[in-house]
């Protein structure tokens, strides 16, 4: 498969309330980079899987509401552990569905994207499945 992939970053603050996570029981700040692969089993009339500003812009508009939020005080999130892995699959709920919006004007030929957090430089999460 064809894929193209953009990055963004949000810049977070929450905690765990269970004694398995340790000091991260406490508030804690977190700069994660997201990445967004899109895929595509072939290529377009033009040479493109997406246009890479329209994913850009995608990606941009779906991390706007998470960026330098406390997520323990989002109602949304009340009751979760905003994991790295949470919010892989959070934020490609929200990806998936813009795309079936059609707002890639990729005429549905986006089968399949993942979403990856480095959440440091040593650890990284992702979730992927069809669109
Ligand atoms: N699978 C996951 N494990 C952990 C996550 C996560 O999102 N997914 N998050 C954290 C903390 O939020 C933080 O990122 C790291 O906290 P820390 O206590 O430093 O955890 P580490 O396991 O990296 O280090 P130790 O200090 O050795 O426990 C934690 N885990």
């Amino acid at each position: 498969m064809f894929a193209v992939e953009v990055r963004d970053h949000i810049m977070i603050a929450h905690s765990f309330a269970s004694p398995i996570f340790g000091p991260a029981q406490n508030m804690h700040g977190a700069t994660f980079t997201v990445d967004a692969a899109f895929y595509t089993e072939d290529i377009d009339q033009h040479g493109l899987v997406v246009d890479i500003g329209l994913a850009t812009d995608m990606l941009s508009e779906v991390l706007a509401p998470l960026k330098f939020q406390n997520l323990d005080e989002v109602p949304e999130f009340e009751g979760k552990f905003t994991t790295t892995e949470f919010l892989c699959r959070h934020i490609f709920d929200r990806m998936a569905g813009f795309v079936r919006e059609g707002r890639l004007k990729d005429d549905g030929r986006v089968k399949k994207l993942r979403i990856l957090l480095h959440e440091s430089h040593v650890a990284r999460a992702w979730y992927e499945g069809e669109v």
